[in-house]
């Protein structure tokens, strides 16, 4: 594992606000820059959907703060590019940013007398909007939207989600409504296309249920303070993670690749083991076990040859793919399993605890069990509030779904173990550990098998960690190796979501283009399956291995500049 590159951070509101304020008191300077960035998305976004940018239909919606300042401004550049701006106030105008309302008027922004009759006639019809500029609120907001701003927003969301309506929205900052420093949605807010957001990152691009309401994100750099604060989430870029691949060297073998144990597939459910075997070798594995009932054996044997049935050293486990909780000795077995995990009889293993493994792993915490952050969960909402609830916490899983941030956190306590929780985007929590953001894919991979294949692709990841811990090249303190399966997971998560990409069709995988199940494609892609996504891991890991730094490969020949030897060249597992 190495050392880590910066990573994408997100700051609570009021450390970002306390930042920058010694430097925008009494200037509106850092305002016509963000209006600036602003206008050039927004030009960006019509020519995009209409060719030209004069004669354009642009709506304001605009609040009594610098968020509702900055739409103005940037209604104010539009208007002066040609573009029809109306601007829909909901305070009182005297509360309005009054020299950025100055400026608009100025520049011949027309001030809507009826604010809802202006949102109203935006959302619909031949003379609606084609681009709404959403400055109601920003990071100095709280709580849901008050009921003015609700109500203009109400009729722009009933036209429907981003793709599906006449007009586009780009947020300014955020959208107005959304939880800033949680990603809740505590009341309505209206789904942008694109938001353009300043300085840094806040928690609602990142975690969901707002982050996938953000559209494409836009950090603009205004040369104001990143905040010197406490991080509430990141997101690891592609090339951060990227460098965590490791190319082998001559040295190599199987057990310094890392060697996987899969206690996966059942008479009921035996593909999922083909599924977790074939990602994990093409992960780059240097060898998988597999233990399994004898026909889901021959069943993967049949695929996958260099799969070895038999039980014997491994550096990581991957428990619970389709496993059958009714098929009681087997789900002994994979008790067992669980107890040699957790360390009952020798050192813990690292492992990924899945679907069926999880109730089991409940029931041994509940009994005084413990992971450690070496051992990914990664469940499903459903999954995440059954395992809460067995833990004494009753938690529906509509809760988790409207705040999956605070359960993935909750349950990352509650277990010892690094968690990850399948939302878009994917979130990981470990013990005391930064919460990631990954983004998770094109929407093609909500398909049955898909989380075989991640399953896999982890467990192969955290073996070859361990293998480099083994073997002393982990890299990095204490505190880069205790969040290190976190990023572990986070690169699983990436591989799977670059192949998904890449087996539905759509060449660009980068986060910004695979957020938001798929709708910013400039195609539509097409329907994949779990075993498509095995076949795209190479492309998927050269990718990521391809876009970024890379450390020395494991040869006594490592004098070639890192990587560079290969680079350009399809060298993939
Ligand atoms: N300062 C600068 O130079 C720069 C600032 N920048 C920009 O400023 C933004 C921060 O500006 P801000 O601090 O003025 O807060 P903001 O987000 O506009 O909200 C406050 C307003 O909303 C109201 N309000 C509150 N809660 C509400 C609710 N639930 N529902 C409805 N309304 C609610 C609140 O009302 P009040 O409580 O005063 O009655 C007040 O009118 C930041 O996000 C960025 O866009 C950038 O341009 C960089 C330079
Ligand atoms: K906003």
């Amino acid at each position: 594992m190495s050392q880590l590159l910066p990573t994408e951070n997100a700051y609570p509101a009021r450390a970002v606000a306390d930042a920058e304020a010694p430097l925008t008191a009494g200037t509106d300077r850092y305002m016509h820059a963000a209006a600036h960035a602003l206008a050039r998305a927004a030009v960006e976004e019509l020519r995009g959907m209409r060719g030209a940018v004069p004669g354009a239909r642009v709506l304001l919606l605009v609040g009594g703060g610098h968020n509702g300042g900055d739409a103005l401004l940037a209604g104010a550049l539009l208007a002066r590019r040609g573009c029809a701006v109306t601007a829909a106030p909901a305070a009182e105008i005297s509360r309005l940013h009054a020299t950025a309302l100055a400026d608009a008027c100025a520049a011949g922004v027309r001030l809507a007398a009826d604010p809802m009759a202006a949102a109203r006639a935006a959302a619909g019809g031949a003379a609606g909007a084609d681009l709404v500029v959403d400055g109601l609120t920003g990071i100095g907001a709280t709580g849901p939207l008050r009921p003015a701003a609700a109500a203009l927003i109400a009729p722009l969301c009933a036209a429907g989600d981003p793709g599906e309506r006449p007009f586009r929205v780009l947020a300014v900052d955020l959208p107005s409504g959304v939880g800033v420093d949680d990603g809740t949605l505590p009341g309505p807010a209206l789904a942008a296309d694109r938001t353009v957001t300043f300085t840094c990152f806040k928690a609602a691009h990142l975690a969901p249920p707002a982050a996938p309401r953000c559209g494409r994100v836009d950090v603009v750099d205004l040369g104001l303070p990143v905040p010197d604060a406490a991080v509430l989430a990141c997101r690891p870029a592609d090339a951060e993670l990227g460098r965590l691949l490791r190319v082998p060297g001559d040295r190599d073998h199987k057990y310094t690749r890392g060697v996987v144990g899969l206690w996966a597939g059942s008479q009921t459910y035996p593909g999922a083991a083909v599924l977790a075997a074939s990602a994990a070798v093409r992960t780059g594995a240097g060898m998988v076990r597999l233990a399994a009932p004898a026909r889901v054996v021959d069943l993967v044997l049949a695929r996958r040859p260099e799969v070895v049935p038999a039980d014997g050293r491994c550096q990581a486990l991957v428990l619970g793919p389709g496993t059958d909780p009714a098929d009681a000795p087997r789900a002994a077995e994979l008790d067992a399993a669980l107890g040699r995990v957790l360390g009952e009889a020798g050192e813990p293993v690292d492992a990924v605890i899945d679907a069926g493994a999880l109730p089991l792993l409940a029931a041994r915490i509940a009994t005084g069990g413990r992971c450690m952050p070496r051992q990914v969960l990664t469940p499903h909402a459903g999954e995440a509030a059954a395992l809460l609830g067995a833990l004494g916490e009753q938690t529906p899983r509509e809760a988790v779904e409207a705040a999956p941030a605070a359960a993935a956190r909750r349950l990352a306590e509650l277990t010892g173990a690094t968690v990850l929780l399948k939302t878009t985007p994917t979130l990981i929590a470990s013990p005391g550990g930064t919460l990631l953001s990954v983004d998770s894919g094109p929407g093609w991979l909500a398909t049955a098998g898909s989380g075989d294949v991640l399953a896999g692709i982890i467990g192969a990841l955290l073996a070859a960690r361990r293998a480099d811990a083994e073997n002393g090249k982990a890299v990095g303190g204490e505190d880069v190796q205790a969040e290190a399966p976190a990023r572990c997971a986070a690169l699983g998560v990436r591989l799977h979501a670059v192949a998904a990409a890449r087996a539905a069709g759509l060449v660009d995988a980068s986060p910004a283009v695979t957020a938001g199940a798929g709708r910013l494609f400039a195609c539509s892609g097409h329907p994949l399956a779990a075993l498509d996504l095995t076949e795209a891991i190479p492309a998927a890991w050269n990718h990521l291995w391809s876009i970024g730094p890379h450390r020395a490969l494991n040869s006594p020949r490592a004098g070639t500049a890192p990587g560079h030897a290969c680079r350009g060249k399809n060298v993939h597992p």
